[in-house]
């Protein structure tokens, strides 16, 4: 029995990661819906490879500091730099607002009543403003608090963000703080009229924060102008570019240009080194066979071959297999193969007393904290066999798919389950395992990314065990374990390699033309799984 096999309880607070498209964003907005969204992870056409072939992280975000009074213009900033730049795979425009401060009763009633000083430095949590940020531009994930402008309170949840190439942090504040400004690669101020930011201030808080003209006077009067001369002006000395505050297009577009100048300097080829066969091991000697090589010289953890576990290849291999019998035997297959990586998981000595009241001494479990992330689409079918053999246990996804044009891994969604999202949780359970699903493992590209993604968030190494049908390319799979010799993989068979081919004719996105595409292709007599789905 595997006892203790339950997931540690939901209490979810905060929201998976929110994407949105940028492609086909207008130049200039129609309409607020159309804006780029503050503290969201904005995604145009995928993420591609942020690390090199040792699997380590090739380099930080890019982060930009904007400053810049009330109303003066910083989200506009921030927003016409985010369209600007339009193919940049991933951008988070993340908000000073969000880091005010939790307020009691009494603060609360002051601030209803306009008493309340929002504008002083002392107002927002600068180290956890700093923390967050850093942890974003050092490619982690950040739970960063929700802030109601309404309520003049922090909220009861939590923000999750991941995986930006380039942050935009802008806030009334966002100059003045050293530990702050040590993170920026560019420093903005935006410069704009008094009159004119007291104006669109109060346009803006009677329409989006629910103020009257009165309030946003008097608190305008008494707090806003003088921090903004004591302490946000001044800041500006910090700044490497001043833009206006109106009509500043040049500005915006000098500034983008910098920052694609800057990221095309960081920008490499990675699936060109990851996918070549053999890359890393040496040539087999003698009559050995695949299977030797990999387990040898790889460690991987190839299921010991049975008539029953051929049987079920033979017939997902077979073409004239119908439909339901595949789904049958790829469900059988994917729960032999669970309960088999099962082993990799902690368990401890457990004595229990019998009906017939004989002590007897078994094994139980020794961890909660399980969870399954699934590569979509094709890890899906492993899916139902884990959660017959794991009660209750949280599965996730990560949507890994290749660029039609360069071939290279993007990614396009991640979904992952509460604790791997937290990394208080993620670090600190020593007995963790996350079983990671891609049907099969061909290139390794995806899978490369999806366990840089679990590392991104603090989970350990060989806490990650990776269940694959079917190990189809040698290379690939080496590669894997050279960067992440900690990851076990277990798989349940293991096929010749995959090859390296071109598409004639191939016409179609990205392709316009027809000349052809580049493919991976399993050599001649290779059966597939997975396919028929
Ligand atoms: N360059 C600009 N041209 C026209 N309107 C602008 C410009 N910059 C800002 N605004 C308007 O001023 C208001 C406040 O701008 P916003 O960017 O929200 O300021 P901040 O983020 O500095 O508080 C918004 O309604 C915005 O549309
Ligand atoms: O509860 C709050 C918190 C802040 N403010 C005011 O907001 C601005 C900063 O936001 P911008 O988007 O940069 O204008 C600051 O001047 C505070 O006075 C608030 O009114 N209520």
């Amino acid at each position: 029995m595997l006892e203790g096999l339950l997931a540690p309880p939901h209490t979810f607070v905060g929201e998976a990661s929110q994407r949105h498209d940028l492609q086909g964003l207008p130049s200039t907005p129609r309409t607020p819906s159309l804006q780029p969204k503050k503290n969201t992870v904005l995604v145009s056409h995928g993420r591609p490879p942020w690390y090199a072939e040792d699997g380590q992280r090739t380099s930080d975000a890019f982060v930009i500091g904007v400053a810049g009074g009330s109303a003066s213009g910083k989200t506009h900033v921030a927003r016409q730099i985010v369209r600007k730049l339009g193919s940049i795979p991933t951008i988070i425009i993340l908000s000073q607002d969000s880091f005010y401060k939790y307020h009691n009763e009494k603060e609360l009633a002051l601030a209803h009543a306009n008493l309340l000083d929002f504008d002083h430095p002392d107002a927002i949590d600068m180290p956890l403003f700093a923390s967050c940020l850093a942890d974003l531009k050092a490619g982690k994930q950040s739970n960063i608090p929700v802030y109601s402008f309404a309520a003049h309170q922090r909220l009861d949840e939590t923000k999750y963000l991941y995986g930006a190439t380039i942050i935009i942090a802008e806030g009334i504040m966002a100059l003045t703080d050293p530990a702050l400004r040590a993170l920026y690669d560019l420093k903005v101020f935006v410069q704009c009229d008094s009159d004119l930011m007291l104006a669109r201030r109060i346009k803006r808080d009677v329409k989006e924060r629910g103020r009257d003209v009165t309030g946003i006077l008097d608190q305008y009067l008494r707090y806003v102008k003088p921090s903004y001369d004591n302490f946000v002006q001044p800041s500006s000395a910090h700044a490497d570019i001043i833009v206006p505050g109106s009509n500043n297009d040049v500005a915006i577009d000098l500034i983008s240009t910098h920052i694609q100048k800057q990221l095309k300097e960081r920008s490499h080829n990675l699936r060109g080194k990851i996918a070549v066969p053999h890359r890393y091991i040496s040539s087999p000697s003698g009559t050995s066979s695949p299977e030797n090589i990999l387990e040898e010289e790889v460690d991987l953890d190839i299921m010991r071959s049975t008539p029953q576990l051929a049987g079920i290849y033979t017939i997902l291999r077979d073409r004239t297999t119908r439909r339901q019998d595949f789904i049958f035997f790829t469900d059988r297959l994917s729960t032999l193969l669970v309960e088999h990586a099962l082993q990799y998981l902690p368990f401890v000595p457990k004595s229990v007393t019998t009906p017939i009241g004989v002590e007897t001494l078994g094994k139980k479990l020794d961890t909660q904290f399980i969870c399954g992330v699934s590569i979509l689409r094709s890890g899906g079918a492993l899916e139902r066999g884990f959660r017959r053999v794991i009660n209750d246990v949280p599965i996730g996804s990560l949507l890994i798919q290749s660029d039609s044009k360069s071939g290279e891994a993007m990614l396009l969604h991640v979904g992952l389950p509460f604790y791997i999202r937290h990394r208080h949780l993620a670090e600190q359970t020593y007995v963790f395992r996350r079983l990671l699903f891609p049907a099969q493992i061909g290139t390794a590209a995806a899978a490369f990314m999806a366990i840089r993604i679990l590392l991104d968030h603090g989970v350990q190494e060989d806490r990650i065990i990776f269940v694959t049908f079917l190990v189809a390319c040698q290379g690939g799979v080496s590669v894997l374990k050279r960067a992440f010799p900690g990851v076990k993989i277990v798989c349940g068979a293991v096929d010749n390699e995959m090859e390296e081919g071109w598409l004639e004719g191939y016409k179609g996105e990205g392709n316009p033309e027809g000349k052809g595409r580049h493919v991976w292709v399993m050599k001649p007599g290779m059966g597939q799984i997975g396919v028929k789905s």
